[in-house]
C-alpha cells in the first residue's frame, strides 16, 4: 500500500500520515513513513525522542551522498538521473513503535522540473519506495507534487489531501486535484481535520464531493497536549486514533486489503 498525504503547512497531515503508519504498523505490517516537508517533522509524531531526531540529516542536505551517487560535483555539471538508491532506506531509516521513519527534506524547485542533483535523487528514491518496495510506504508532502514523477504515480494507491473546514483549504485541494490530474492521477482523496461542530461538518460535506471525502477528524485538544509533549497523537488521543482507524478502513476496502 503506497500513500501519499498532502496539504497546507499547519492542516494535520502530519498527525495524520503518523497515526495511520503506527495503526499499520500495530497490525504487523512493515511500515516506511517519508518526511518529504522542509519542516520536517514527521519525526516526533511518530514517537521517536528529540535526541535520535537530531541526529538525523535529511537525505536531500547530505551532499557527500548526493555527490557520490550523481557524480555531480563543482567540477563536474554532468551526472547520472538514475543514480543507485535502493539501500538507502535500510541504510538511513531510523525505527521506532514499528514504524521506519525516512527523512527526506525537500529541495526548492520554484514550482518547475528543476534537475539539480539533490532533486534527481529524492525523485529517484520516493519512486523507488513507491515502485520497488513491498512495504507500506506513507509520504508526508507539502502541498506541491514537484518530487514525484509519472511513473511514480502510477503505483501510488491513494493520494489523500488534508484539509481544514476553511475556503483556502478547499482552494488547497482544488490546486493539488488540478496538479494531480496532469500527473496522470484521477483520484484524490480528502481528509478533513480540526472538524469543530455541526456547522464545519456541513462547510466540508457541501464542498467536497461525497465520493472525494475519505473522513473528518475531529478538533481535539488531546492531539494539541501531545504535540506540546513532543509525543506521538496515536499514544496520546483513543478518539482520534479511532477517527482515523475508520478512515484507514475505508482505504483499506478502497483496495482491498
Ligand atoms: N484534530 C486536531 N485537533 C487539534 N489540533 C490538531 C489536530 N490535528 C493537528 N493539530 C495540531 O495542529 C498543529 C499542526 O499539525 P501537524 O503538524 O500535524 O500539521 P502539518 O500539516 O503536518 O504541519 P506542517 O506542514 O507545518 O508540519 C499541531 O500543533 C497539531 O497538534
Amino acid at each position: 500500500m503506497k500513500i501519499a498525504v498532502t496539504g497546507k503547512g499547519g492542516v494535520g497531515k502530519t498527525t495524520f500520515a503518523a497515526t495511520l503508519a503506527r495503526l499499520y504498523a500495530d497490525e504487523g505490517k512493515k511500515v516506511l513513513a517519508a518526511d518529504v516537508d522542509p519542516d520536517a517533522n514527521l519525526g516526533l509524531a511518530l514517537g521517536f525522542d528529540e535526541e535520535t531526531l537530531d541526529s538525523i540529516i535529511p537525505i536531500s542536505k547530505m551532499r557527500k551522498l548526493v555527490e557520490e551517487r550523481t557524480g555531480a560535483n563543482s567540477q563536474n555539471q554532468f551526472y547520472t538521473l538514475n543514480p543507485k538508491v535502493d539501500d538507502i532506506p535500510d541504510t538511513y531509516g531510523k525505527v521506532c513503535n514499528g514504524v521506519k521513519l525516512l527523512v527526506l527534506g525537500t529541495v526548492e524547485t520554484g514550482g518547475g522540473g528543476c534537475v539539480c542533483p539533490e532533486h534527481v535523487m529524492l525523485k529517484r528514491i520516493i519512486s523507488n519506495l513507491v515502485v520497488h518496495r513491498d512495504d507500506v510506504v506513507i509520504m508526508d508532502m507539502e502541498a506541491g507534487l514537484e518530487h514525484l514523477g509519472r511513473g511514480t504515480t502510477e503505483s501510488m494507491d491513494e493520494f489523500i489531501v488534508v484539509i481544514e473546514p476553511g475556503a483556502r483549504s478547499v482552494q488547497t485541494y482544488k490546486n493539488v486535484k488540478r496538479l494531480a490530474k496532469d500527473l496522470g492521477i484521477t483520484q484524490v482523496k480528502v481528509v478533513a481535520n480540526k472538524v469543530r461542530n455541526a456547522e464545519d461538518e456541513e462547510f466540508i460535506r457541501a464542498k467536497i464531493p461525497a465520493e472525494d471525502l475519505l473522513g473528518m477528524i475531529h478538533y481535539n485538544v488531546e492531539v494539541m497536549d501531545a504535540d506540546r509533549q513532543g509525543k506521538s497523537p496515536y499514544d496520546f488521543s483513543e478518539t482520534v486514533t479511532s477517527e482515523i482507524r475508520k478512515i484507514k478502513e475505508k482505504i483499506d476496502n478502497e483496495n482491498s486489503l
